[in-house]
């Protein structure tokens, strides 16, 4: 009984709503502005749910999201014409890293695209703020970077370049900066995904903020 129940709740689960609503949130703070960002949560069978390419963040509806399967293969549920993101490769691959993750989410600040370009190599040291505790690192002063990477016109190849490396070396936080272009982070529940985006999205205004004051 018990566990008819629990497949009933996970056959009916839509993570939809929840997922308009923080795109909804990230667009009025600036970090999801026209067409920019995307937004994942995957599925119990393995399929995730990701915005469809170039919708306005600020108002979409369950109808401008596509299910995509392990196997590549994609449902639009109203209108076939809605692709998914063009950033979808990025998300695959943080779902086959990291099986713990059950949302992906990547937006596009100001201050992201400042400070991916305070440094020239592969990683950002961030500052050892009290808020780096939000990102899973419990620890004085943390010595803590950011993994950055180069952005492609072509999409896969970003992708391509995070599996690569993150496959030789696991990152210390949930989260990466791809340069000129935000910040994407993976998280076990959409509100933590939610939580690391402000969290990053905060040292990035505290390090820009840092610069100014000559820090
Ligand atoms: C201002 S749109 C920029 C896009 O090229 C991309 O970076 C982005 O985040 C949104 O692409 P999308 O295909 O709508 O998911
Ligand atoms: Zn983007």
């Amino acid at each position: 009984m018990k566990q008819q129940l629990l497949d009933t709740v996970s056959i009916n689960y839509d993570p939809r709503v929840e997922l308009i609503g923080a795109a909804s949130y990230f667009h009025a703070q600036g970090w999801m502005l026209g067409t920019a960002g995307n937004l994942s949560a995957k599925m119990p069978d393995g399929s995730f749910w990701i915005t469809g390419s170039g919708k306005s963040k600020g108002k979409l509806s369950q109808e401008d999201f596509v299910r995509v399967y392990p196997d590549g293969s994609i449902q639009a549920p109203l209108e076939e014409s809605v692709k998914p993101s063009a950033e979808t490769s990025i998300h695959s691959s943080i779902y086959e890293l990291f099986a713990d993750a059950q949302a992906c989410y990547h937006v596009h600040s100001v201050d992201a695209n400042l400070v991916s370009n305070f440094i020239k190599g592969d990683e950002i040291p961030l500052p050892p703020l009290e808020m780096i505790k939000g990102l899973g690192i419990w620890e004085e002063n943390p010595n803590c970077v950011m993994p950055l990477f180069d952005n492609h016109l072509k999409v896969p190849q970003i992708a391509s370049d995070i599996k690569t490396r993150f496959l030789a070396q696991k990152p210390q936080i949930p989260a990466l900066l791809i340069r000129n272009h935000g910040v994407t982070v993976w998280a076990n529940s959409l509100e933590t995904a939610r939580n690391y985006i402000e969290i990053t999205e905060f040292v990035f205004r505290y390090m820009v903020a840092a610069r100014k004051a000559g820090i």
